[in-house]
């Protein structure tokens, strides 16, 4: 890189910055494409294909987002002081990811619990913190445990649980091709993990229609 690049990037801000990759990221996805289609389709320059590479490009930077997402922008300081520690559950979050081995979806629901300790979190920043690990490539048992640890360390709540249950599109439109089967994975943390009766809670709660 030049020297004078280098002075006028130093000299941009971060969000300047970051948009500035973004584009050019998106240039370079779209060339990724490009080549793709010559692999895939056996007259790529035809007229429907025109667009797709930066399309699918544009699209494939949108599912992957979650990796220019930190816990703390999400959180975005949302944490209240409560003396409640009861079980808070947010049940039902849908999800869209997109597995490691194929890059094909799988899409199902999170279950997400937690026991506060001191501090509860703002609803929707549960649902933001399962976007931002769901919004990568990832298989379906880390992504449980991601979601629960991170939920664990801004909460520094006395438990957290975390179930999700989902379908793998590459276990539905190829390979196997099993159309009814869905895949349940969790993750118990704490209370959830030492108490039988705080983890059946949970569960019975979650099982209920
Ligand atoms: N445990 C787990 N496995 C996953 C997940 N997503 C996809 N897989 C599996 O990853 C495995 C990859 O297996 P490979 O044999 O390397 O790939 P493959 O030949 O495409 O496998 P098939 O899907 O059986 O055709 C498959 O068994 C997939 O079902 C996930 O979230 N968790
Ligand atoms: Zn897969």
């Amino acid at each position: 890189m030049f020297y004078s690049e280098m002075k006028t990037l130093g000299s941009l801000r971060s969000s300047e910055l970051k948009k500035r990759e973004k584009v050019m990221s998106l240039e370079n996805l779209t060339k990724q494409y490009e080549e793709i289609l010559m692999g895939l389709d056996p007259n790529p320059s035809r007229n429907g294909l025109v667009g797709t590479p930066q399309r699918a490009a544009k699209a494939m930077q949108f599912l992957c987002r979650g990796y220019d997402q930190s816990l703390d922008e999400v959180v975005n300081g949302a944490l209240f002081e409560s003396d409640n520690d009861e079980m808070v559950l947010v049940k039902d979050i849908e999800l869209y990811s997109l597995c490691e081995h194929h890059m094909l979806p799988f899409v199902g629901k999170a279950h997400v619990a937690y026991i506060p300790s001191g501090k509860v979190i703002g609803l929707s920043k549960v649902a933001r913190i399962v976007d931002m690990f769901a919004r990568r490539l990832q298989i379906q048992e880390n992504l449980t445990r991601e979601i629960a640890e991170a939920l664990q360390s801004v909460t520094q709540a006395d438990g957290v649980a975390v179930v999700i249950e989902a379908r793998h599109m590459c276990m539905m439109m190829r390979g196997v091709e099993k159309q009814n089967s869905k895949m349940y994975s969790s993750v118990m943390l704490g209370a959830f993990r030492e108490s039988v009766n705080t983890r059946q809670e949970f569960l019975q709660l979650v099982s209920r229609g």
